[in-house]
């Protein structure tokens, strides 16, 4: 039986009763990293408290990193009840970086489960299940170390995938990792991951943090150690796709450095080009490759190049 078939789930295989058995012993560390969400957040914090920690025992603790926001998403999340921790504040003695994967590198140091679950915190389409979904797999299989979520996206561009997806993942994915082309949404920012691996794991500082994970643990664990489950409907909010480009950036050289052939330091100069009345302006955008060393042997000078 092919993997695609082996390891595809369904987020109702699972009953919420029967989660909550199977994982006795393991804790569940749900982990929010969250920018300038404050439109968001305040609802998404409350659901999953109320449906996983209240009225069921699926998740120990519900963790949003705050990743250096400038509005009140922190506040807000932290009154819906979750732990808030600045990304920054956390462990300075290992240094701060922007970016979505700082925030879920540094979780780790705040966190406690043995099964980590990540997702996003600017959700517009979404519910509990999700959460459900992610850790059948892991609390029901001791081989699966990863699983990634993936869902319809309602009215995208006529495609199941996000831009980023299917003009830089697929294509990577198509010409590097072959099998992780079974992989339906590979960028996904919810997945799950055992905290065994998760420590073992480089962790891009930025965008590249998704399909960095899925390529060293194909690379590692093999695809065995990989699943993927259905959760439904997924909506989020958009980027721009002038603000896409540095996330594209940010895949592509997170790979390059896989295949040798990566640029010498850890930042690139991309450079866009901005029609203004009538003219084009030039911007000029440092974007950052660096990633956080494997946690056994993480210091603030010790970083992959
Ligand atoms: O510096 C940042 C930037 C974003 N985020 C948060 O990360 C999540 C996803 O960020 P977003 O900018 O909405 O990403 P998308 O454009 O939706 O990108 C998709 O593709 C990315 C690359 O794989 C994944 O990281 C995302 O989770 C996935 O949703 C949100 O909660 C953000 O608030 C941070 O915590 N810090
Ligand atoms: O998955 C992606 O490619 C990114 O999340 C962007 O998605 P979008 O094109 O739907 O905004």
């Amino acid at each position: 039986m092919p993997w695609s078939e082996r390891n595809t789930h369904h987020w109702h295989d699972w009953s919420l009763a029967d989660l909550v058995a199977a994982k006795q012993g393991q804790r569940v560390s749900l982990v929010v990293p969250a920018r300038n969400e404050a439109a968001t957040v305040g609802n998404l914090v409350s659901k999953l408290r109320t449906t996983l920690m209240e009225t069921s025992d699926l998740v120990d603790e519900l963790v949003v990193i705050d990743s250096d926001s400038s509005d009140e998403t922190a506040r807000i999340a932290s009154e819906a009840g979750a732990a808030v921790f600045a990304s920054a504040a956390i462990r300075p003695d290992l240094g701060t970086y922007p970016g979505k994967g700082e925030a879920m590198w540094k979780s780790q140091f705040v966190t406690t489960g043995e099964l980590i679950v990540f997702m996003d915190a600017d959700l517009t389409d979404w519910d509990t299940h999700f959460v459900r979904g992610l850790l059948g797999p892991l609390v029901n299989n001791p081989t699966i170390e990863l699983v990634k979520g993936f869902y319809h996206r309602p009215g995208e561009h006529g495609l199941d995938g996000g831009r980023v997806t299917e003009l830089v993942a697929r294509p990577l994915l198509a010409l590097h990792r072959p099998p992780l082309r079974d992989l339906i949404q590979p960028l996904a920012g919810e997945w799950s991951i055992r905290r065994s691996l998760f420590e073992r794991l480089s962790v891009p500082t930025g965008y590249g943090v998704e399909l960095a994970a899925l390529v060293d643990t194909l690379d590692t664990r093999g695809m065995d150690a990989i699943a993927q489950v259905d959760l439904g409907r997924r909506d989020h909010s958009h980027q721009g796709l002038f603000d896409l480009g540095l996330m594209a950036t940010q895949i592509v050289g997170m790979m390059s450095r896989r295949l040798g052939t990566g640029p010498a330091g850890d930042e690139v100069g991309l450079r866009q080009y901005v029609p203004i009345d009538g003219s084009t302006k030039t911007v000029e955008r440092t974007v950052s490759l660096l990633e956080r060393a494997p946690l056994p042997t993480a210091s603030a000078s010790d970083m992959v190049g």
